[in-house]
């Protein structure tokens, strides 16, 4: 598999762990998508809508031989096979699953836009990213993340909640 992406995933409606779990279980059964890390999880503000509960956050780094249209649509599958329900924009949701980047390129279609075009700006992707991959580096932004990090205020509102301290992806839900 020769692409690789990175994915942001949140959750602040019902089990938040179990969607997770569930979500990592439906991109690794993708004959397609393969999982390679991920960031502990983070519990964060709500940004854009405040008036919602917390949100569970974390990246996910994957290989993938889908194009980025077609990771898109599996993770819009994902979205709705969990039940995503959503009736306000930026409002609660069971599973939101982002493109974040797809190796190092600029996509602009009539559904997907790579560098998702709000991700610089979000303490709650910025801050697993780096713990990800702390020395990538995002296209047109000549930046370290630790730089666009510093320029965003709402950094307190990340919290760790819960810290990946094994290997594998799935070591997040173990005990
Ligand atoms: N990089 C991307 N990742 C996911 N969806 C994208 C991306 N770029 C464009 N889209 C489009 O955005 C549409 C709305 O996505 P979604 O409902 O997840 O938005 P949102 O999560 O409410 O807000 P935000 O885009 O600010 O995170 C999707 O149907 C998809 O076509
Ligand atoms: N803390 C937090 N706030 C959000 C989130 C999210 O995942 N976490 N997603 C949004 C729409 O994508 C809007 N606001």
């Amino acid at each position: 598999m020769r692409n690789i992406a990175y994915l942001s995933i949140g959750s602040n409606l019902g089990d938040r762990l179990e969607t997770f779990r569930k979500a990592f279980q439906l991109l690794s059964e993708s004959p397609h998508i393969k999982l390679v890390s991920c960031s502990s999880l983070y519990e964060t503000d709500p940004i854009g809508y405040e008036d919602q509960d917390c949100f569970l956050n974390a990246v996910l780094k994957v290989k993938t031989d889908l194009e980025a249209e077609q990771l898109l649509h599996a993770c819009m599958k994902i979205e709705q096979d969990l039940g995503r329900k959503r009736e306000i924009r930026w409002g609660p949701r069971t599973l939101d699953l982002d493109i974040l980047l797809y190796n190092h390129e600029n996509i602009e279609t009539e559904i997907l836009s790579v560098p998702h075009p709000r991700m610089h700006e979000r303490a709650f992707v910025i801050v697993p990213l780096m713990e990800v991959d702390p020395d990538i580096s995002l296209p047109q932004m000549h930046a370290p993340l630790s730089d666009l990090l510093e320029q965003i205020s709402d950094k307190e509102g990340v919290r760790l909640w819960k810290v990946k301290n094994g290997e594998g992806v799935f070591a997040l839900f173990e005990s």
